[in-house]
């Protein structure tokens, strides 16, 4: 949303003047200049040249516009620069490191990427005053954003002043604070602005900005205390120039004894606080503040501290007015922490949503197509251990179907109504994987707030698929094989031993025993994983499956993809199909079926983007019985077969046979009638 200056002021001055209503006012400044450029925080700055001073006496930032007073004490000269009449109207600095005053703020809040725009203010004695738009990371402002706020420059300088005289009334000197007339009210105010949001972030730093007016503060952190690490995390902080979010926890130590828990506490002395200490590398030693532990049901739960650039800069009466503030600080922290356990808790169920519907897919056994054919020997195999509680390891390249025969091996065995768990041993991050397979008691690890089950114990009663079996690593494999070995498990961080009763299937593409030889798999496990092996067979050595499984895909994913009627194949597709040599195996086929269909747009499936590629490498022996070695010239018969479906029986020219095979027209021939294929005018 754009508005014009005039639309501007006639709001500005009907929220401020009108209504009295200096927050909506600013929120309408901000929402206003937002809309045009990149805002981060808007600062309304009164220069004191007299007092070498800044004052922020207002801000405005995405969560609500606030009338603040931070105060910063500049070098003369630098205090000079700004006020000076030579200064330009609008000025950018989108390198604050080369600016004297960017080189000042980058130093004071040790922040050093970010840029801004200034709109300044001048009256007869020079320039008293500025607009400051600030937004992270450098070279974001441009001349146009510029001349924007500069067209919006009347209405921003009309609540400048109203807010230079509104300061002028309430606090006697700029650097004085407002006096807290009415404690009532300002213990209303400051709850209102930190328990107002379930973002605590968004209410510490708006409580800081009022706090500002009322006593010295530059800083405000909400920490929360953390007994089983014994230690308190800032869950929130905020600085009067920038509004920074550190994202990261910081653990700080805390005395042991946490019965004894100190009162609220001016430190004037960084040295003399374990917590202030950490900030010393940053701020310097020049930094003091306010410790107020927080306390709920007479326990402590963490601290609110309110701190500030120089030392010994608190009185006791800035303590009192901080003490008065205890409860809605207990108030904020307790709601941010029950918020965060509903979202936890709301993620969690999440997460065992998306397990139970993993779970659940798998609850059904798939069809097998080819059972009869080329997995007839798999089958027989899968039927024979079913009913026996062994361990199955089952090989094959990617996309064979191992996962379907584990399926079918645990629907068909007695532990059909236990659950059947699936872990993809390759997809757990290292450092997990003995958590996710075996659990975690509560504390065992930083991030382990609460006892997880581990897929062997939710695997009890019934079947355990541990696919991609090889990719295991070594110390899980360890823990792996006493499992195995005593039907036993032991939770992360526990010392107790959960008897759990499951079976066992695993599965590999990989060569388990070249793994064993290199030492990257443990022999004994092997061992115990290989009791009854089942190999499955690459697709290209079982083709006379392709023409069911190709039929039985096209059903399935036509009914997927909602397609009526279910496209024919063209009269050639089927001879593409089986001349392919499907690296992927069944699911490379169930992937060429869906894209076919998806950009199929009318008339049969032809397949013409499947070339057939060369026969795939294997290593040697890999996947070969004795049965399955072919002659050369048998080899040399099927391959040329099925080159001549590709080329349509064509034999010389451009996409004739001899061309993709690369050999002379009539050396082909020559062989061909050699080999007794027919071709030509004998093949009618
Ligand atoms: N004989 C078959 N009949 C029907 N569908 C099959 C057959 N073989 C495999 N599939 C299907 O092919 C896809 C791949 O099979 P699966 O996931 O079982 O292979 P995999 O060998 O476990 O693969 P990976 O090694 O990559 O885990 C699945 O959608 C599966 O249903």
């Amino acid at each position: 949303m754009t508005i014009n200056s005039d639309t501007l002021l006639q709001r500005v001055q009907q929220r401020i003047f009108d209504e009295g209503d200096l927050q909506e006012g600013l929120n309408e400044v901000y929402h206003c200049v937002s809309a045009v450029m990149p805002v981060g925080k808007m600062s309304w700055l009164q220069f004191h040249y007299d007092l070498n001073m800044l004052r922020v006496i207002a801000q405005a930032t995405e969560i609500g516009g606030e009338k603040t007073n931070f105060t910063y004490n500049l070098p003369g000269e630098l205090i000079a620069l700004l006020c000076s009449r030579d200064i330009p109207e609008i000025y950018l600095m989108n390198h604050p490191e080369k600016d004297p005053l960017g080189k000042e703020i980058c130093n004071r809040a040790k922040l050093f990427d970010w840029s801004s725009l200034f709109l300044n203010f001048q009256n007869h004695t020079g320039t008293y005053g500025a607009i400051m738009i600030m937004t992270d990371r450098k070279n974001r402002y441009t001349e146009a954003h510029g001349r924007l706020l500069s067209g919006l420059k009347k209405p921003l300088q009309r609540v400048m002043d109203a807010l230079i005289l509104d300061n002028e009334t309430r606090s006697p000197h700029p650097k004085l604070k407002e006096p807290v007339k009415d404690k009532n009210e300002f213990f209303r105010q400051v709850t209102r602005r930190l328990c107002g949001h379930l973002d605590l972030q968004a209410g510490v730093s708006q409580c800081l900005q009022y706090l500002s007016r009322f006593m010295p503060a530059d800083a405000l952190f909400v920490r929360q205390r953390e007994p089983e690490f014994q230690s308190e995390r800032v869950l929130a902080e905020s600085y009067g120039f920038f509004h920074q979010q550190t994202g990261t926890l910081i653990p700080l130590p805390i005395p042991a004894d946490t019965r004894r828990t100190p009162g609220i506490r001016i430190i004037n002395r960084p040295e003399d606080s374990s917590a202030l200490k950490l900030y010393m590398p940053i701020f310097g030693s020049e930094i003091c503040c306010i410790s107020m532990p927080l306390i709920h049901k007479e326990r402590p739960i963490g601290a609110a501290v309110v701190g500030l650039e120089g030392r010994a800069r608190y009185t006791e009466e800035h303590m009192q007015l901080f003490a008065l503030l205890h409860d809605p600080f207990v108030l904020a922290l307790s709601n941010n922490i029950r918020h965060r356990e509903v979202i936890r808790l709301k993620n969690l169920v999440e997460e065992e949503k998306k397990d139970l519907a993993e779970e659940l897919h798998c609850t059904a056994p798939d069809t097998i197509i080819g059972g009869s054919l080329g997995l007839e020997k798999v089958m027989e195999n899968a039927r024979l251990v079913a009913g026996q509680d062994s361990p199955v390891l089952l090989t094959g390249e990617t996309g064979v179907g191992k996962e379907m025969i584990a399926n079918f091996i645990h629907w068909q065995s007695s532990r059909k109504d236990g659950p059947l768990i699936k872990v993809n041993c390759g997809a757990i991050p290292d450092t997990l994987v003995d958590s996710e397979l075996f659990g975690h008691e509560k504390g065992a690890f930083t991030g382990a707030t609460r006892q997880k089950l581990g897929r062997f114990e939710r695997a009890n009663g019934g079947t355990i698929f541990l696919d991609e079996i090889a990719e295991l690593p070594l110390p899980a494999q360890v823990r792996m094989l006493r499992v195995l070995h005593n039907k036993i498990i032991e939770r992360v961080g526990g010392t107790e031993s959960i008897p759990v009763d499951i079976r066992i299937i695993a599965a590999t593409h990989r060569n388990l025993e070249e793994r064993v030889k290199a030492g990257r798999f443990r022999e004994d496990l092997w061992f115990r994983l290989n009791v009854f092996p089942i190999r499955i067979p690459p697709l290209r050595s079982r083709t006379m499956d392709v023409p069911a499984l190709s039929d039985h895909f096209i059903e399935k994913k036509s009914r997927e993809l909602k397609i009526h009627p279910t496209p024919p194949l063209s009269p050639d597709a089927m001879a593409r199909l089986t001349a392919y040599s499907w690296p992927g195996n069944v699911r490379e086929l169930e992937n060429v079926i869906e894209r076919e269909l998806i950009l199929n747009t009318g008339g049969p499936l032809t397949f013409q983007n499947l070339s057939p590629t060369p026969t795939h490498e294997e290593p040697a022996g890999h996947d070969m019985k004795t049965e399955d070695i072919l002659s050369l010239d048998d080899l040399f018969v099927r391959h040329v077969k099925k080159v001549l479906v590709l080329s349509n029986g064509k034999i010389n020219g451009p996409g004739g046979a001899a061309e993709m095979m690369k050999i002379k027209p009539n050396t082909l021939r020559n062989r061909m009638k050699k080999l007794g294929i027919a071709y030509g005018r004998e093949k009618r």
